[in-house]
């Protein structure tokens, strides 16, 4: 990923690897345990994480099927070379789900990917900043984290994508504080279009709260940022 230094024009690229130290220092991952974090968030993080290394016989560790994915406040930092590119277009930009500072009142989640499996989990734990109907999770709040999901997910196997169309169907209302998780299959790979499906589930599978299709159309970042 390559960028131009004074303007965002993708004609005239400078290598990101000559820009001064202090543009490469290494974002927040917000996707790390914090203290609000309840039992069954704790208990699915560790469930997926615990499969991201597999022990060896003979002591050595390797990877395993599972990989966790590191989330920031922008967009732009998951792209290499997008923390010096976070800094110079709209720097007061954030990510939304990652804007609340308060740990817990929003978006809590985490995710992880198999590449074998081409699926995606994400472990999402509902704030009471979200509410919608009362006592329950905002149905623009759950299709926001479908939307991540799906969307981190597409962009895995095809590079950067935008979101063409998302179908959601509730099923059944979220307990505003409670733990949801929400599975990421690859449907298809048409061309440029990716459809995905997602389902958001009750932490012990009994529930279905959603179920979703979701196209996604691979872009040339170029074209966002010429905009911009
Ligand atoms: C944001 C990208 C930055 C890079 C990110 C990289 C990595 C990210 C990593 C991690 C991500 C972390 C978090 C993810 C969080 C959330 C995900 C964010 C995603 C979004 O939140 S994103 C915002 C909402 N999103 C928009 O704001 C889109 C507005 N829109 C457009 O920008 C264009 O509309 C576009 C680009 C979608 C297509 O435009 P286009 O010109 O490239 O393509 P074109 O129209 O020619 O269509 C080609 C073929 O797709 C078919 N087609 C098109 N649209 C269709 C539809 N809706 N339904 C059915 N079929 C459709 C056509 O019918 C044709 O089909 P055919 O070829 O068969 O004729």
């Amino acid at each position: 990923f390559t960028h131009s230094r004074s303007s965002p024009s993708c004609s005239s690229s400078v290598q990101l690897w000559t820009l001064p130290l202090p543009f490469l220092s290494k974002p927040r991952d917000f996707s790390v345990p914090n203290s609000s974090w309840g039992p069954e968030m704790m208990r699915l993080y560790e469930h997926y994480n615990s499969q991201c290394e597999v022990e060896m016989e003979g002591g050595g560790k390797r990877e395993g099927l599972w990989r966790k994915l590191p989330s920031y406040n922008r967009i732009l930092k998951y792209a290499t070379g997008g923390v010096y590119l976070s800094k110079i277009i709209q720097s007061k930009a954030r990510l939304f789900t990652r804007n609340i500072r308060e740990p817990g009142a929003a978006f809590e989640y985490v995710l992880f990917a198999n590449s074998e499996e081409q699926k995606c989990v994400g472990i999402f734990q509902a704030g009471h900043l979200l509410e919608g109907p009362p006592g329950h999770v905002h149905g623009g709040a759950i299709a926001t984290m479908i939307d991540t999901v799906t969307g981190t997910h597409a962009s895995m196997l095809s590079g950067p994508v935008m979101t063409a169309n998302l179908n959601i169907n509730y099923r059944s209302p979220i307990p505003l504080g409670s733990t949801v998780l929400l599975e990421s299959c690859l449907d298809k790979k048409e061309g440029r279009k990716i459809i995905i499906t997602c389902k958001v589930m009750s932490t012990d599978g009994s529930k279905v709260h959603t179920e979703t299709t979701a196209l996604f159309l691979s872009i040339n970042v170029c074209h966002l940022l010429e905009r911009a």
